[in-house]
């Protein structure tokens, strides 16, 4: 890791230059096992093995009668009933010559028998029953056709959503070899800074609007967030915030105090707790003030204080850093496509920019918002995309392909 930049730092890092750093930085934190109930959302730190067949016997696709393809003599045949075979009921006797077994679905198929006849094909007389000849599908579900015992059907890196959940579940496995999740805390600092609900009576106060969305941010992407700190714009009230959010977190990240503003103290605060910086400053915009850094194995993420800005920076480093550490792979938060233009977007920068874009319902369009100030808020409302525009650009025009990032 690099050495600590004297303050006040400059846009030290290019934007290209921080991703690095932060991706070469974050490894998984280590397995754990944990029941399935507790697995949704986590990586899978190894396969998932098939603990049974499934079937687990030759089964019955549907309900009906299980008969021998050979015993039809004609276009209806009259079968001698055999008693039944239920789903959860052990393997029935074999199917005598001639005989026909009712069948429920899922159930066992007698040995011998090779096919089911539907129930609504069938008619009934007092001991017997009359079936039509069938040429068409069986109906009958050979053991281990969907898989078999001993298969990998989840590969390391897959996320257990409810698809991988079914998959688990059938496959009988009790616990799942996961990536640990990273446990992320929040500090937010501010004299201005109170609850959401809680400013209106005091003209001098804002709603803190960062803590929630980054916390909820963090679990979006697999983290366990562990809640948020405030401090006052003091060193000492930093500080202490910042022992307090080291015990037991892998992942803190401070939103504010990021700047030069001589109450900007987030960095200064916390270099007596042995933070080690990476980088101060990035070339970017917005995230001018990004910086990153450790505290022994504590990852400190600061973003800028400005809300827009804040959350822009956290989806480009906080999402990926917390996909790297929880086993998913620092590029799994950074998927992103080509979206159409719906306008001219002018302007060469000499910062690489990220803006806050909408995209078109219907295609695959986008047009990035007018006002792009980091410290406005309101279109968060409706940028579901950030638009890159690297630094030096040519101007674009309508209809040319921008790379974007669901936001
Ligand atoms: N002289 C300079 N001034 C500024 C620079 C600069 O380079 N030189 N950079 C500007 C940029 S870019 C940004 S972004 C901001 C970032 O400043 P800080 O990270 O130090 O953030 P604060 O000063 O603490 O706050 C800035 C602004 O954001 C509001 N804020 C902070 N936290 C929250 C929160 N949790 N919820 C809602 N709003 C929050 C705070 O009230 C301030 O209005 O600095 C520029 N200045
Ligand atoms: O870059 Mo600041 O992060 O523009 O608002």
């Amino acid at each position: 890791m690099a050495t600590a930049p004297e303050l006040p730092c400059h846009a030290a890092a290019t934007f290209d230059d921080a991703q690095a750093i932060v991706r070469q930085s974050c490894a998984p934190l280590g397995v754990e096992w944990v029941p399935l109930a507790k697995a949704g959302r986590r990586t899978l730190a190894g396969d998932a093995i098939a603990q049974i067949d499934s079937p687990r016997r030759d089964s019955a696709a549907m309900d009906g009668f299980a008969v021998r393809s050979e015993d039809f003599a004609g276009d209806f045949t009259r079968f001698v009933l055999q008693g039944e075979s239920v789903a959860g009921g052990s393997q029935p006797l074999p199917l005598r010559p001639g005989a026909a077994m009712r069948i429920s679905t899922g159930a066992p198929i007698p040995l011998g028998a090779d096919r089911v006849v539907m129930r609504e094909h069938a008619r009934l007389d007092g001991k017997e029953v009359i079936l039509p000849r069938t040429s068409g599908k069986p109906h009958v579900r050979p053991r281990a056709s969907d898989f078999a015992k001993g298969t990998a059907l989840l590969p390391a890196g897959s996320r257990i959503g409810p698809r991988a959940m079914v998959v688990a579940a059938a496959a009988d496995i009790a616990k799942l070899p996961v990536w640990r999740q990273p446990r992320l805390r929040v500090m937010v600092n501010g004299d201005e800074l109170v609850v959401p609900g809680n400013a209106a009576p005091d003209v001098d106060t804002i709603p803190d609007s960062l803590s929630e969305a980054l916390l909820l941010m963090a679990r979006q992407w697999g983290a366990k967030p562990l809640g948020t700190l405030r401090s006052m714009d003091r060193v000492e009230d930093l500080r202490a915030a910042a022992m307090a959010a080291m015990d037991g977190t892998d992942l803190i990240v401070v939103a504010g105090g990021a700047s030069h503003g001589h109450r900007d103290l987030a960095r200064r605060a916390l270099m007596p707790l042995g933070l080690r910086m990476a980088f101060a400053g990035v070339a970017m915009k917005p995230g001018k003030p990004l910086w990153y850094g450790r505290i022994g194995r504590t990852h400190v993420l600061g973003l800028p204080g400005n809300p827009t800005a804040a959350l822009t920076t956290a989806r480009l480093f906080l999402a990926p850093m917390i996909c790297a550490l929880s086993g998913a792979g620092f590029d799994q938060a950074l998927q992103w496509s080509e979206h159409r233009l719906l306008h001219d977007a002018p302007g060469r920068s000499d910062r690489d920019q990220f803006l806050c874009a909408a995209g078109d319902n219907a295609g695959d369009g986008v047009a990035i918002i007018e006002r792009q100030e980091a410290s406005a808020q309101m279109l968060l409302a409706r940028a579901d995309l950030l638009v890159e525009r690297r630094a030096h650009a040519v101007p674009a025009v309508a209809g040319s392909r921008v790379r974007c990032l669901r936001f």
